[in-house]
Formats: C-alpha cells, sequence, structure tokens
C-alpha cells in the first residue's frame, strides 16, 4: 500500500465547491492534487493557492484554476504535507524546500489539513533537521546566529551547489535534537536577521490525515 497515496486521496474529502484552496507541495499532497484536477474536470468549482512553482505547474497542467496571495485575505483550507508531526499538531516542514509560501499560506488559511504517512507521526519533533531559510547576503553569519542556539546548520546543496529556493534564498538544515519548545524555537529563529522562515508549523494545522502500509487512514482533529 502506498501509504502517502492513502492520506493524498482521502483528503479531498474536505474539499467543496465555492472554497478557496492551498495546494502544498510535495509527494504526498500530490496525489491530492491530482484528484481535485480530476474533479475539477467534472465540474468542481474551487481556486487553488500554489505554495511553489513546482505545484503551481502540477495544477496548471491539471486544469486547476489558481488564485495569488495579492488578492485573496482568506483561504477556506489548504492541504499539506509535512516532514514530522506531533500530537500537539506541531509540524517540520520545508524538506521540500517550499516552507516559506507554505507558511504564508497555511497563515490565512481556516483550516490546514496535513496529509502523511505514519512514519512522520512522531512523540517529539526534531529526528528530522529542521529547514531555516535566509537570505544570501551574510548567509555565513546568519549560520553562526544559529549554531549558537545548540545545532551545526548545514547549508542545503542540490547538484553539489547550494540549493536556492523559490524565493531566491538559501536553506539551512538544522539538527536540533529533539525540539520540546517548538513555540519558543520558532519565535526565537526569526528573530535572527538574515531568518527569512523557519520549517516549524506550530498553531496552524488542525486535521492530520495519515495513510498507514496496512492500508488503514487515521483522521486526527485538533481539540
Ligand atoms: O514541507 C514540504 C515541502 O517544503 C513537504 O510538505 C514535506 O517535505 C513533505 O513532503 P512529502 O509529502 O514529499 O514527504
Amino acid at each position: 500500500m502506498d501509504a502517502k497515496k492513502l492520506a493524498g486521496e482521502k483528503a479531498i474529502e474536505f474539499v467543496k465547491n465555492d472554497m478557496i484552496v492551498g495546494l502544498g507541495t510535495g509527494s504526498t499532497v500530490y496525489w491530492a492534487i491530482l484528484k481535485i484536477g480530476g474533479l475539477v474536470k467534472q465540474g468542481l468549482r474551487i481556486k487553488g493557492v500554489p505554495t511553489s512553482i513546482q505545484t503551481e505547474q502540477l495544477a496548471n497542467e491539471l486544469g486547476i484554476p489558481l488564485v495569488g496571495l495579492s488578492s485573496i485575505n482568506q483561504i477556506d483550507l489548504t492541504i499539506d504535507g509535512a516532514d514530522e508531526a506531533n500530537e500537539e499538531f506541531e509540524l517540520i516542514k520545508g524538506g521540500g524546500g517550499a516552507l516559506l509560501r507554505e507558511k504564508m499560506v497555511a497563515s490565512i488559511s481556516k483550516r490546514m489539513v496535513v496529509v502523511m504517512d505514519e512514519t512522520k507521526y512522531v512523540p517529539n519533533l526534531g529526528k528530522f533537521p529542521l529547514p531555516v531559510e535566509i537570505t544570501q547576503f551574510g548567509w555565513e553569519m546568519t549560520r553562526r546566529q544559529i549554531s549558537a542556539l545548540g545545532c551545526e546548520p548545514a547549508l542545503r546543496l542540490k547538484d553539489n551547489i547550494p540549493f536556492i529556493t523559490d524565493n531566491g534564498n538559501y536553506i539551512l538544515d538544522c539538527h536540533f535534537g529533539e525540539i520540546l519548545d517548538a513555540n519558543k524555537l520558532n519565535q526565537t529563529l526569526n528573530m535572527i536577521p538574515g531568518v527569512v522562515e523557519n520549517g516549524l508549523f506550530v498553531n496552524m494545522a488542525d486535521t492530520m490525515v495519515i495513510g498507514n502500509r496496512n492500508g488503514h487512514v487515521d483522521i486526527f482533529y485538533k481539540s
């Protein structure tokens, strides 16, 4: 069983006519976007808000009408993946490098449904290195300031050169060990000049759709 596919496809139950829908990035939400594309062809009326250039291209190929953040103030529902999630509905995101746009979209979403396979649901965040998007300007200085918080940030590379985000920035992957106070770390990181955004999503997700290898899908709602 493809647990990511199960979760992604299940999540489209939350999509209704006339919604503005945040379209996340990654290999799990891919399955949701594919299904949404199919439903749009059958007459579903939605407008999508893409969280990356990759998702924008996919949505265009599928004929999903899109709208940009410049012309909306609120999104009805966002479906997105995660690299880790805990029972507090706190997330680490940004494994695909789209964390800034993902967080901006999530921040104006009335509801955020997170789709993942069972391996992503963990007791404590932090095994997955936390992605932090930083400006290219002065990036070594920013890295030193983040290291002082107690981690060894690694500049993300792609094909042996620095990975550049859709926004023209770098990403540092930061191993902090177990993150027991995600809210505090989120705020501390974002206070560092040069940090554009970090991959901790706190108080954003309210629904988790978790696909299991045995074919079962769990849905958790934040109370
Ligand atoms: O945050 C993300 C991209 O920036 C993704 O949602 C996250 O990396 C999970 O991806 P996948 O569903 O491919 O495992």
